[in-house]
């Protein structure tokens, strides 16, 4: 192939549609429920993410998030400081002179009001019910994808006596994102390369694109599509791969910046509770897979990852616990 073609089929290659919509409620040990199990193991295994088409959160929910996204964004610079946390990336996070595009607020266990309105307290004096409410509703509704998505994947691994033990050891953190329009007609960085640590994450956009995720075969970006309105991108983190002994692929991704338009995106990150210990089961570990990872507290690393160390490293995760 020439270098010309060769570059167009690579700008070609897309990650898989997987579409859930059709099939809800959706019956473990159906045939669709093997179908859809079938193409999730594969997809994370090759790309380490895929697209979702999932119909449980309505358009105008969906527009009723962004529009409270948006609202909190508009907030003086002040008052967003004040959404602090002990935690490294729970609360606000922007105004890096290296990431002049991007801002961020997260809200720990989102998918409960009394902690949503929590931390909607310390953003807006008396609260802000729509917003806690469309919050709440929206983490809800995706823990529904995000449930199935992970027994799908331990299922596939023969992991089935895990499924249980494994979606009680996390919780959920919402990430709102905002990225400023580029402000040059070049592409800019929105964010920088990396892997997430947690288990899954599960993106969603307001229509404007610039998530990009490495292929693992050629190292070319992948541009990711959101080709539906209800459609979500579900990326693998390095603590799945971990527990899983490196069986799935946890794929560096970015957000490139190339258009006017401001971005805005939702990151439902699945992350292990407080003093859960990742640890491979013994079934992930034999001779031609050896174990990648020693045992480790997510919080433990996740603190050290927010140190320089931990930014500077190419893998936070291999130099903290590497086996
Ligand atoms: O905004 C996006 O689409 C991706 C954000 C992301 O990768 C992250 O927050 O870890
Ligand atoms: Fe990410």
């Amino acid at each position: 192939m020439g270098s010309e073609t060769a570059a167009a089929a690579a700008a070609t290659v897309k990650i898989p549609l997987i579409d859930f919509s059709k099939t809800a409620p959706l019956k473990q040990d159906s045939l669709e429920w093997d179908s859809l199990r079938s193409q999730v193991g594969e997809a994370v295994e090759e790309y380490g993410c895929f697209e979702a088409s999932f119909d449980e959160i309505p358009a105008d929910s969906l527009s009723a998030v962004f529009k409270s996204v948006k609202e909190l964004f508009d907030l003086p610079l002040e008052t967003k400081l004040k959404n602090t946390s002990k935690k490294p990336l729970h609360g606000y996070v922007g105004q890096y002179p290296i990431l002049p595009l991007y801002e961020s607020m997260g809200i720990e266990d989102a998918d409960v009001l009394e902690k949503v309105e929590g931390s909607t307290k310390s953003l807006w004096s008396h609260g802000n019910p729509a917003f806690s409410e469309s919050i709440v509703f929206y983490t809800k509704q995706l823990s529904v994808l995000d449930q199935m998505v992970r027994r799908m994947i331990v299922e596939s691994f023969g992991l089935e006596e895990y499924v249980d033990e494994h979606l009680n050891s996390t919780i959920y953190l919402l990430r709102m994102m905002k990225y400023k329009a580029a402000q040059t007609c070049d592409e800019e960085q929105g964010m920088h390369p990396h892997t997430d640590k947690d288990m899954i994450t599960i993106l969603c956009q307001n229509g404007v694109d610039g998530l990009e995720v490495k292929n693992k075969t050629d190292g070319q970006w992948i541009k990711c599509q959101f080709s539906r309105p209800t459609s979500f991108i579900v990326l693998v983190g390095d603590s799945l791969y971990a527990w899983l002994n490196g069986r799935v692929h946890s794929p560096v991704h970015r957000v490139t910046m190339s258009r006017s338009e401001t971005r805005y995106s939702l990151g439902l990150f699945v992350v292990p509770k407080a003093g859960y210990v990742v640890k491979a089961p013994d079934e992930m570990v034999d001779e031609q897979h050896p174990l990648l990872f020693r045992p480790y507290d997510f919080v433990e690393f996740f603190k050290f990852y927010d140190t320089e160390a931990g930014q500077k490293s190419a893998n936070a995760l291999r130099e903290y616990c590497g086996a």
